[in-house]
C-alpha cells in the first residue's frame, strides 16, 4: 500500500508542475544588438504586409525601453507611406508633454523616410481619457485593426500597455474588457494607482489580431517577473493573460 501511495504522491506532484507557457526566446547580450534585430523583425513584417495588402499597421509600446528600438526601425528601409502606426497606449497628458508616447514615437520612429507613416494618435485634446472613448475607439476599429505587428513593453508589475495588475479596482469590468483575448472593445480608458496620469490602451482584443506579437523586455528583473508568470497557472498579473491568451506565439526579445 505505501508503495502506491508514493506512485500517486509522485504522479501528484508531476500534475502541479505544468509546462511553462511557450514564448520564442531571442536573447541578446545589450540593448544596442537587440534593438537593431528587433527592428530587422518587426520591417520584416511590415513589408510582408505591404507586399500582402498594400499597407501595414503597427502598434508599439511606449516607455522608456523601446527608445532605441524604435530609431533603429526608423532607419530601415521600407515603404512608410502605407505604413500606419498606432501606440499600444498613451498616458492622458499633451503631446509635447515629456511622457506622452505620441511624443516618444515623433521623437524616434518618425523621423527620416519613416515621417511618411501615419500615426494614430489614442490621446486626444478632451479632458479625460473616458471623454474621448467613443472617437478613438471608432477610429482604431476602422484604421488600425487587424493590427500586423505588435511590440508590447512590460512593466516590472507585469503590466503590458496599460492593462495594470489592479485593472478592474477602478471600474468593475475592465479586467474582462482589457484581458480577453477577443471579442471585447479594442479601446479602454484606464484608471490606475500604478499610473501617475490616467490612460487610454489597446486591449488584448485588439492587440491579438497581430499575426506578429514581440515582446521586448531588458533586465533580469523583468525576466523573473515574465517567467514566473510564464510558470505560474495561478498568476493573475496582465502578462500572464498576454502569455495564456495569444493566438500565436509570442516572441521574447530579451537581454540583461
Ligand atoms: O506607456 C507605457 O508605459 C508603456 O506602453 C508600458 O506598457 C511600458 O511598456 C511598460 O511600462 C514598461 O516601460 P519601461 O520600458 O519604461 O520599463
Amino acid at each position: 500500500m505505501k508503495m502506491r501511495a508514493e506512485r500517486l504522491h509522485a504522479e501528484r506532484l508531476t500534475v502541479l508542475t505544468p509546462d511553462p507557457l511557450p514564448l520564442r526566446e531571442h536573447v541578446f547580450d545589450d540593448s544596442a544588438t537587440l534593438a537593431s534585430a528587433l527592428a530587422k523583425a518587426v520591417a520584416a513584417d511590415l513589408r510582408g504586409a505591404i507586399a500582402r495588402r498594400g499597407r501595414a499597421r503597427l502598434a508599439v509600446s511606449g516607455g522608456s525601453t523601446p527608445r532605441a528600438f524604435l530609431t533603429e526601425l526608423s532607419k530601415q528601409t521600407l515603404d512608410w507611406a502605407h505604413v500606419l502606426v498606432v501606440p499600444v497606449d498613451d498616458r492622458w497628458v499633451e503631446p509635447d508633454h515629456p511622457r506622452s508616447n505620441e511624443r516618444l514615437l515623433r521623437e524616434t520612429l518618425l523621423q527620416g523616410a519613416a515621417a511618411q507613416a501615419q500615426l494614430l494618435p489614442l490621446r486626444r485634446p478632451t479632458p479625460t481619457p473616458e471623454s474621448a472613448l467613443l472617437p478613438v475607439l471608432t477610429r482604431v476599429t476602422n484604421e488600425a485593426l487587424p493590427l500586423d505587428a505588435v511590440v508590447l513593453g512590460m512593466g516590472e508589475d507585469g503590466h503590458i500597455a496599460s492593462l495594470f495588475p489592479d485593472l478592474g479596482a477602478h471600474c468593475k469590468g475592465h479586467r474582462d474588457i482589457g484581458l480577453q483575448p477577443s471579442g471585447r472593445a479594442p479601446v479602454l480608458a484606464i484608471r490606475s494607482a500604478a499610473a501617475p496620469e490616467p490612460r487610454m490602451t489597446l486591449t488584448l482584443s485588439a492587440i491579438f489580431t497581430a499575426p506578429a506579437l514581440y515582446l521586448h523586455i531588458e533586465g533580469a528583473k523583468k525576466r523573473e517577473v515574465l517567467d514566473t508568470a510564464a510558470r505560474d497557472p495561478r498568476s493573475t498579473l496582465p502578462i500572464r493573460s498576454v502569455l495564456a491568451g495569444a493566438p500565436v506565439v509570442p516572441q521574447l526579445f530579451w537581454s540583461p
